[in-house]
């Protein structure tokens, strides 16, 4: 029986997808593999029984992926499984920051009398806006979630101009021509009426947008932080509002400073939160999670190459060590000593770490735990596991 530990409320149309005769779900404190969303795993003990966590979401920052890679295990994430949602969102916010029609609903709700209709047309003055139309929005990382918000900010009648130095070719195809693409961030915080963050928080992107950015901005600019909350130093919006150097901030993440000032929307995080993008993220971190349990496979990894091979030996062994010189020649060498044949083998490097997957041609479980030790024993690997397979294939 697989044990799987769950944080957060994981959408039931991916865990289905755990059959109970494999699989038990919170039943064990030394669980195999990890199920999350937002829960800061920084703060949990990381049993030795743990080979993967896979993350319902993108954001991996809740997850210490350092300490992961140097235990050997495996953290999976699923980008793109809730951008729709995101976009969504943003596209709303872009809406409200220029239609006060939240004002307005409730004003509407606490008038009293049988002339509620022509109050309400003599009152709807104080609720008109503006328009998006026309209005330049800069878009800053065109990763999943950027790329859809600058496409549909162009169908809405936008001026858009995106910058990522890192964007991957996927995207970049997926990318209307029509969004210009800005050389260096600071054209977007200089020349944008809007703008919006979409990058993954790292030491790099902390506080990418400060002080000094948002010195550079219009002061009838508005931003959005749907990305995550340390991406924007807070305390600077707040001082460039205060001073009318910014007309506007909305983020999708909780500040107490931010509360209850005017021309700040702060949301209780919920970028993810529909059926679709819970539903989404949670089958395709349930189903990375298995396959990677049941067959070693590796795909959708913030932490490892991914290694696909298809199995049809009797045992597969998996080793993860670290990238040094000459290990697949002693990891083939140790299996050879054993006089156990290898049917298949494949062998992947990332950075300072590496995985292999060797089919074997042997039944003996014997002879395939004094290998399983011998490996155990090498210098530089990490772990090593042994999968016998099951009758049904994946
Ligand atoms: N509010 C929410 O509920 C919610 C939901 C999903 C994702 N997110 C956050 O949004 C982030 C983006 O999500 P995604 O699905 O688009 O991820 P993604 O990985 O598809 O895209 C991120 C993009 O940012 C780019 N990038 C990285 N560093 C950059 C930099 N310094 N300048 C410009 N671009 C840079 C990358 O090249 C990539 O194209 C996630 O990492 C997560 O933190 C929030
Ligand atoms: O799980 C959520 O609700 C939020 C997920 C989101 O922040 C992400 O990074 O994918």
């Amino acid at each position: 029986m697989h044990q799987i530990k769950t944080f957060n409320a994981i959408a039931p149309e991916g865990m289905a997808r755990l059959e109970k005769e494999k699989y038990a779900i919170n039943e064990s404190e030394q669980p195999e593999g990890i199920i999350l969303r937002s829960k800061k795993l920084q703060e949990s003990e990381l049993p030795d029984s743990v080979l993967g966590v896979a993350r319902a979401g993108t954001g991996v920052n809740n997850i210490p992926v350092d300490l992961c890679t140097e235990k050997g295990i495996v953290v999976f994430n699923t980008p793109g499984a809730n951008a729709n949602a995101v976009k969504e969102l943003v596209l709303m916010s872009l809406l409200l920051s220029v239609r006060p029609v939240i004002r307005g609903i409730n004003w509407l709700q606490q008038v009293t009398g049988s002339d509620v209709e022509e109050q309400a047309e003599a009152h709807k003055k104080q609720f008109a806006g503006r328009e998006l139309e026309g209005k330049k929005l800069g878009v800053i990382g065109l990763g999943s979630i950027g790329a859809m918000v600058a496409n549909d900010a162009y169908r809405l009648g936008m001026e858009v101009m995106g910058y990522d130095p890192y964007v991957s070719v996927d995207t970049a195809w997926s990318i209307s021509r029509r969004v210009h693409r800005a050389k260096e961030i600071s054209e977007i915080f200089t020349s944008c009426d809007f703008i919006t963050v979409h990058v993954p928080l790292q030491e790099k992107t902390f506080h990418l947008i400060g002080q000094k950015e948002i010195a550079m901005m219009k002061n009838s600019a508005q931003l959005f932080n749907f990305a995550r909350s340390e991406i924007v130093d807070n305390s600077a919006v707040i001082e460039a509002i205060e001073a009318d150097e910014l007309a506007g901030f909305t983020t999708d993440f909780a500040d107490e400073k931010l509360l209850h000032h005017d021309h700040i929307t702060v949301l209780p995080h919920l970028g993810a939160s529909t059926a679709e993008a819970e539903t989404n993220s949670a089958k395709i971190a349930v189903r990375t999670l298995k396959k990677f349990i049941e067959t070693g496979v590796i795909k959708r990894s913030v932490n490892f190459p991914p290694v696909e091979m298809a199995f049809h030996s009797p045992y597969r062994i998996t080793i993860i060590n670290r990238n040094v010189p000459n290990m697949l020649g002693q990891i083939s060498a140790v299996i050879a000593d054993s006089e156990i044949n290898i049917d298949n083998m494949i062998n992947r490097g990332r950075d300072d770490y590496a995985y292999t997957l060797v089919d074997i041609d042997e039944n003996d479980e014997r002879k395939i735990a004094d290998v399983v030790e011998k490996l155990r024993a090498t210098d530089d690997i990490i772990r090593v596991r042994v999968i016998k397979k099951e009758e049904v294939p994946y």
